[in-house]
């Protein structure tokens, strides 16, 4: 039999069903047809043995709103719908930047799940009544599964395939960056393109971070089991240049985290300080840069405008108790406010969220503000050494080995130069791109560093030398003193 014979009889099979169920329908008494309809219902049920479940796209009475569930399906079902649908329908992705892509009506894909196959569809009803409230188009996912997986695919593949679709829409959002303003925060989109990859720093030292950021992302588990709010907080410290600023941007692109840059000297109490941290979602990571500006070890808030306040102060002491005034509403925001809150109030209020303070000064913070439990992660960001140099190569001259590497290793070890001043030298220096030309900036700026701290050496050296002259000579004294304090 030829394919065209097939669909010719099954053309002819169709038309008979379609008359004998409008047989069916004209001859039947309504009641026995609804009876034969049920039973029959029932049968196909029990030999059916298929379980389906439909996630409709608008949700609530009215068909106000899309369904979180189905949004969350549809992004889950994006990467199998790609590869296995045929018809596919794109969009703009939410972060305006790539194609989002999902299965057309009427498409299906197969799932898999801890061995077992599952089906879903998507399908559409139209309405034969559209109005405001009920759209003409309602657009639903089936999804079919075998009946002895019931209890699986209802528990545990429904909640993965829920927290996996929103895992997906986070790590596509747009990233953004808040900062605040006394007690409002605004925002910009975060585009910093820093990367681990192309941060310079040792690789054992870069891959622990990693790891442990990663960690701590999938780790609600393990924080609900022990009893500890899901949060953890990184101290940054080192001096100007060595990456700390730039590292807060790779850990938000890592992690798809938002970052909230929150600025204390703007803050102006406690109270304010609480609005702000409580309105800070999860998935987001809080910095405060230059902590030791921000409080002193008194608690009390030391901000720069302060600083000024009290230069002008000198200058005109009559305006000293107004001033003074303005200072100690201005020195709210104390330590022991923003102790409270890691501790305290966070642990109550969601989780999932990084702190990461950065100093140049490590030794000046108190400690309690550093003790473990509220800093878990204490990293030093230092000068520049070789195999932090070599990323920095890679990055910016493109090159794994030059002849003068050596020679830089060598200055590297006796010279500190930030990350950020190694950089400024492998700037493009000629239009053809030649790399021994930044390559030989650098070593002129690592010799001119090694010998200023020679100087400087040299200089702290003879200061000493002259303290301990001068000790030594008061000393020699000291008897003769002694001496005419008895006469
Ligand atoms: N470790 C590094 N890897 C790659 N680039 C770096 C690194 N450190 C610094 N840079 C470069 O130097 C610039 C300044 O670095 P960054 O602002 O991160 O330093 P910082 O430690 O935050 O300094 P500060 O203490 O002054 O805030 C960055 O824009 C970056 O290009
Ligand atoms: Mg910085």
């Amino acid at each position: 039999m030829t394919t065209k014979d097939m669909f010719a009889n099954l053309g002819s099979i169709i038309a008979s069903l379609m008359f004998a169920w409008a047989m069916f329908q004209q001859y039947f008494p309504y009641q026995l047809r609804k009876n034969i309809e049920k039973y029959s219902g029932r049968v196909l049920r029990f030999v059916y043995p298929y379980i389906q479940i439909r996630f409709n796209e608008l949700s609530g009475e009215r068909f106000f709103s899309r369904s979180e569930a189905y949004i969350a399906i549809q992004t889950y079902l994006s990467t199998r719908s790609s590869t296995q649908a045929k018809k596919l329908k794109a969009d703009i992705a939410k972060n305006g930047q790539t194609l989002a892509l999902s299965m057309d009506d009427h498409e299906e894909v197969e799932d898999e799940f801890k061995g077992i196959k599952l089906w879903w569809a998507s399908g559409k009803d139209i309405s034969k009544s559209p109005s405001y409230f009920n759209p003409e188009e309602k657009r639903y996912y089936r999804l079919t599964f075998h009946k002895q997986h019931r209890d699986l695919i209802l528990g545990s593949y429904l909640n993965h395939v829920l927290k996996e679709g929103k895992a997906i829409e986070v790590r596509n959002r747009q990233r953004k960056l808040y900062t605040n303003s006394a007690s409002k925060w605004s925002h910009v989109v975060l585009k910093h393109p820093a990367k681990f990859q192309t941060l310079a720093m040792e690789p054992e030292k870069k891959k622990e971070i990693m790891d442990d950021l990663i960690a701590f992302s999938k780790a609600e588990e393990f924080y609900e089991r022990v009893g500890r709010a899901w949060k953890r907080g990184y101290l940054l410290y080192g001096p100007p240049g060595t990456g700390k600023s730039t590292m807060i941007a790779a850990m938000a692109n890592l992690l798809g985290y938002d970052l909230y840059d929150l600025e204390l000297t703007s803050v102006k109490n406690n109270t304010d300080l609480r609005k702000l941290l409580m309105e800070v979602p999860n998935k987001s990571i809080i910095v405060i840069e230059d902590i030791d500006c921000s409080i002193d070890l008194t608690g009390q808030r030391k901000g720069k405008k302060n600083e000024k306040d009290e230069a002008e102060e000198q200058k005109d002491p009559k305006q000293k108790p107004e001033k003074e005034e303005k200072a100690t509403e201005a020195s709210q925001v104390t330590l022991s406010g923003l102790l409270n809150f890691i501790d305290g109030l966070w642990s109550a209020c969601g989780g999932e969220r990084l702190i990461v303070f950065t100093t140049n000064y490590v030794e000046k913070l108190d400690p309690a503000l550093i003790r473990s439990g509220r800093m878990d992660k204490h990293i030093e960001l230092s000068y520049c050494r070789f195999e932090a140099f070599k990323v920095l190569a890679r990055n910016y001259l493109q090159i794994e080995s030059h002849h003068l590497f050596d020679r830089i290793r060598e200055l590297l070890e006796e010279a500190n130069l930030s990350p950020a001043d190694v950089a400024e030298h492998l700037m493009p220096k000629t239009a053809s791109g030649d790399p021994t030309f930044s390559l030989e900036s650098l070593i002129k700026g690592l010799e001119k560093a090694k010998e200023e701290a020679r100087l400087k050496a040299e200089e702290e050296a003879r200061l000493k030398a002259e303290e301990e002259a001068k000790k030594i000579e008061q000393a020699a004294k000291e008897p003769e003193k002694v001496v005419t304090a008895e006469e």
